[in-house]
């Protein structure tokens, strides 16, 4: 199972995720999260990164041309994007994606069309609140092209036995405070994905 681990905000942090085990940074590029990063402040830390580390900005209803030069100045391989209020025309993004679906129901999960989408839990602030899903939405699915986010930590990883999803995304359940990540909790973490 594949890990995210979204709200990097420094270097320090970057390279205990990586080192922790982790297969993708998220960087938020939406201005009135807590873990915000400004795109060149985050380039400075992707040209550090060792090889094979994939980079991921998070966006939240914004258009296309922002999202394209974010991800350009800031070095992001992929966009998460967050489109409640349809503002981004997925056919002629240029970068590649993975749509968030805040999930509020099994039906919603069931009627989403897209492959390697990212399924959250519905909360006012857009995520990074630590609001877990429902899992029994999950059974009797197939998981195995679904990423699921929202209120994982080291503790309840367990409960993601025999689901199959393709990954996981985590923010606060490894910080130590808002923004900032804990090494301690990040191992625990990946240790925890690989025992399931
Ligand atoms: O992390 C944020 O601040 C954030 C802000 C706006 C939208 C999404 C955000 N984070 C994403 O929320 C989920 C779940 O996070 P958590 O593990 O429950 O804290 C995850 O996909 C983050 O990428």
């Amino acid at each position: 199972m594949k890990v995210k681990i979204c709200g990097i905000t420094n270097l320090e942090d970057a390279l205990n995720a990586i080192n922790a085990g982790a297969d993708a940074l998220g960087f938020v590029f939406y201005d009135k999260s807590p873990r915000y990063i400004e795109p060149f402040q985050a380039r400075a830390i992707v040209e550090k990164l060792p090889p094979f580390v994939q980079t991921i900005g998070l966006f939240v209803n914004e258009p296309n041309i922002f999202i394209n030069q974010v991800c350009i100045n800031a070095k992001m391989q992929s966009a998460q994007v967050i489109d409640d209020d349809a503002y981004t025309d997925f056919n002629t993004l240029d970068t590649r994606y993975i749509k968030v679906l805040r999930a509020k129901s099994k039906e919603d999960i069931l009627n989403t069309k897209d492959e390697y989408v990212l399924v959250d839990a519905f909360v006012d602030g857009f995520g990074g609140e630590g609001k877990r899903l429902a899992l029994e939405w999950f059974k009797d699915i197939d998981c195995s092209k679904m990423i699921l986010a929202g209120g994982l930590n080291e503790n309840n990883l367990n409960e993601l036995k025999g689901y199959g999803f393709y990954g996981i995304d985590v923010s606060s359940g490894v910080e130590a405070s808002k923004g900032k990540k804990d090494k301690q909790k990040m191992i625990n973490f990946i240790k925890a994905v690989n025992e399931i």
